[in-house]
């Protein structure tokens, strides 16, 4: 049986201050048992937040993770955080191929590829992030993605791999892609990823909230959440829905 991963990503919406004070209640639902055991959390705060989740979220099962990772092994490359930094921060996951890395900051799949590289030599999973940029039909979507996932993962020894599939147009919306189109993409995204022999588990990403695992169901594993997690009474509400919404029980072990 596949568990559920609830992956939250902060961008950078919070502050230093507000960050630590979200980690913190984090914390507080971990303590109160509100991230149910069956269920893995993961928070991808601002990098220099890093330290904090360290700090904050030691010692409970809930995992941390960076938004991006450098292209490259280190040394001179001004401004860039390496794969092995982050592991040295006992970071589990780093996001890849964001919609906003790809469009803001130009990352191209070649980037993408050598990234998805450099956090498995580092032993981290990949979130790699798929999506179509414009609204069309779920069979050109299911190409798009699924094509942006090979090229992300290929010329690296297949191993574990998180999938986040985002529409772009659905990221920043204000409701999610509608359940039949994600669950078309999803599976054609997890056929793709299977037939190059990597396992793990499809996200769906984009205006994801409460109520939208129970709308997709079985056809992903989790959620890749942004805005709708700042609130901690919806993360924890997303949470409870995980345990039931998304077993899977075949196909992709975590
Ligand atoms: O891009 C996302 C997660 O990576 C989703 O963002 P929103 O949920 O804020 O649309």
């Amino acid at each position: 049986m596949t568990t559920p991963l609830v992956a939250v990503s902060l961008k950078a919406y919070l502050g230093a201050a507000q960050t630590r004070v979200w980690l913190g209640g984090v914390r507080a639902l971990a303590d109160a048992g509100r991230v149910p055991a069956d269920v893995e959390l993961a928070v991808l705060p601002s990098m220099p937040l890093l330290p904090a989740a360290v700090e904050l979220l030691s010692g409970t099962h809930v995992a941390w993770g960076a938004q991006d990772v450098a292209p490259g092994s280190g040394g001179a490359q001004t401004g860039a955080v390496t794969a092995a930094l982050l592991a040295e921060l006992g970071c589990r996951f780093a996001a890849v191929g964001h919609a906003e890395r790809r469009s803001l900051f130009r990352e191209t799949d070649a980037d993408v590829r050598a990234k998805v590289a450099r956090l498995k030599a580092d032993a981290l999973t990949p979130i790699v992030c798929v999506g179509e940029v414009e609204r069309i039909g779920a069979r050109a979507a299911a190409v798009a993605a699924s094509d942006q996932l090979a090229a992300a993962l290929a010329g690296t020894e297949a191993g574990e791999v998180v999938v986040a599939y985002e529409p772009v147009w659905a990221i920043g919306a204000p409701q999610p892609a509608g359940g039949d189109h994600v669950a078309a993409v999803a599976h054609a995204v997890r056929e793709r990823m299977q037939d190059l022999g990597w396992r793990g588990r499809v996200l769906y990403g984009g205006a994801a909230g409460p109520g939208t695992l129970g709308a997709l169901g079985a056809s992903v594993d989790g959620l890749f959440l942004g805005r709708f997690a700042h609130d901690l009474g919806a993360l924890a509400e997303v949470l409870d829905e995980a345990r039931t919404a998304a077993p899977r029980a075949v196909g992709a072990g975590a």
